[in-house]
């Protein structure tokens, strides 16, 4: 019998029942997106229109090419880092050291990838392997959750998550039950959440845009636009490894399948999807249209950026001169609240500059098409969801202040409508 949390956390997802759908229904809606993506009526709602047999989905070459991925990532990580960063205290007092070294993990990623196409590689071959490559990511999701569940069976009870210890197989399998899987100094959940995922997301955009360029002469504006505000993000992601040790997944969620795949199958194939749609279905965007998408993208990387990193300044040092000025709510914890500032407009900025950037991913695909503002939708779906998650931690943390901080900063996401 797996050994369990004391007081129980309550279910999460719809429980077992809810974990055992989206055990199916994740994958089989990666698969829809990629396949509608290629299709010509590229239905978002509607059956695909074919289903590929094994053929389309096995093949050697892919399992090769994928494996070589995760080696090749996982000896970046084990490079030596510019700087080792202290995580959160956890339960029995400790911090786990993490290396800072995704930014460099990047930067030699595209040098690597560089040579190996000056040597010949051809990168625009890449969007033909979409749907096998995605196969084998959630074959590895699948196979790597179940060792995460086993190795789970040994761990001591004060490194599991709060989550994730029902005692109920499939929900402990979906939610994951240890909280920082390691062997050694190899954290798998700090290493999945930045590496082969975020950085694989950026390859295939760029090897979408080869592929156009193949095709029609030149990439267009609108391929241009969505590789160039998706590197941005990934590049921020790992320029800021660190404020990653603070966020929800790393302090709080075990490390189990819906992590595992999200991380490393999900990321990679769904978040590229308007370039994928880009490939096959060509958008003419002029320079005015452009601007103002620009724009947009501009103000919700300004928000987000601002946002995530005044909360990282204070929570690391409160009297650093940036945030110091700064109105705050005590707690009984000792730890403070902000009042004023980005956490002052609303209760989760971060997540109202993410929205808007979202938006500016979708726009250079045109209106014509619902497929690929899929992200926009899953993606408001998802911070609604995380934020309520937030909600009741921190009302569980802080109690009356934080009834206090909700009176008032009194909207969620979007001042005056959420
Ligand atoms: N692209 C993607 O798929 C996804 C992106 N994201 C992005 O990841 C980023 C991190 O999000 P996430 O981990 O959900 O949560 P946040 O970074 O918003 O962190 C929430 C925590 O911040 C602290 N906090 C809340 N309010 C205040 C306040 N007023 N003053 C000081 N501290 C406060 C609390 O923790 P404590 O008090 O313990 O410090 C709270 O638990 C966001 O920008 C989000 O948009 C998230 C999910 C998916
Ligand atoms: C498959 C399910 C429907 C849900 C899986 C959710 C995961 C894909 C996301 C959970 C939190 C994430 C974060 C990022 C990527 C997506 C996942 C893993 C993030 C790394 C993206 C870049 C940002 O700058 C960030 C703040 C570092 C993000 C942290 C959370």
């Amino acid at each position: 019998m797996a050994p369990t949390q004391g007081p129980r956390a309550p279910l999460e997802f719809g429980g077992p029942l809810g974990a055992a759908a989206l055990l199916l229904l994740l994958p089989a809606t990666m698969f829809h997106l990629l396949l509608a993506a290629r299709s010509g009526p590229a239905r978002l709602l509607g059956p695909p229109a074919y289903l590929p047999g094994l053929e389309a989905l096995w093949s050697p070459r892919a399992l090769l090419l994928w494996l070589a991925w995760l080696g090749l990532q996982a000896a970046l990580y084990l490079l030596p880092a510019r700087k080792v960063a202290e995580g959160q205290e956890l339960k029995d007092e400790s911090r786990l050291r993490y290396p800072i070294n995704g930014f460099q993990a990047l930067v030699l990623t595209a040098l690597l990838v560089g040579l190996g196409m000056s040597a010949g590689l051809p990168l625009g071959a890449l969007p033909e392997m979409l749907l096998p490559l995605a196969f084998v990511a959630t074959l590895t999701a699948f196979i790597f959750s179940l060792f995460l569940y086993m190795k789970a069976q040994v761990a001591p009870v004060s490194a599991l998550a709060p989550g994730g210890n029902s005692g109920n197989p499939i929900y402990d399998f979906f939610l994951g039950r240890e909280l920082n899987p390691r062997i050694c100094f190899f954290d798998f959940k700090y290493f999945c959440e930045l590496r082969p995922g975020l950085i694989g997301w950026v390859l295939i955009n760029m090897a979408l845009l080869m592929k156009e360029a193949e095709l029609r002469g030149s990439p267009s504006l609108a391929m241009w636009l969505v590789n160039g505000f998706q590197l941005l993000y990934v590049g921020d992601a790992l320029w800021h490894e660190e404020a990653i040790l603070t966020t929800m997944d790393i302090t709080h969620d075990g490390f189990g399948f819906m992590l595992a795949f999200g991380d490393i199958a999900w990321v990679p194939f769904t978040y590229s999807l308007q370039a994928q749609f880009l490939l096959h279905h060509p958008q003419s965007l002029g320079l005015p249209m452009a601007s103002v998408i620009c724009l947009i993208n501009a103000i919700g990387y300004y928000i987000f950026r601002g946002a995530n990193s005044q909360k990282n300044t204070f929570r690391k040092n409160p009297s650093d001169p940036r945030v110091a000025g700064l109105e705050t709510i005590s707690t009984a914890t000792g730890r403070k609240l902000l009042v004023s500032g980005w956490w002052g407009m609303v209760r989760h900025p971060n997540y109202l500059g993410d929205l808007i950037m979202a938006l500016a991913w979708s726009l250079p695909c045109g209106v014509s098409h619902l497929l690929p503002y899929f992200y926009l939708l899953y993606f408001t779906a998802l911070l609604v969801h995380r934020e309520a998650r937030d909600e009741r931690q921190c009302l569980q943390k802080y109690g009356l202040a934080w009834q206090e901080y909700c009176r008032r900063v009194p909207y969620r996401i979007m001042p005056y409508i959420y």
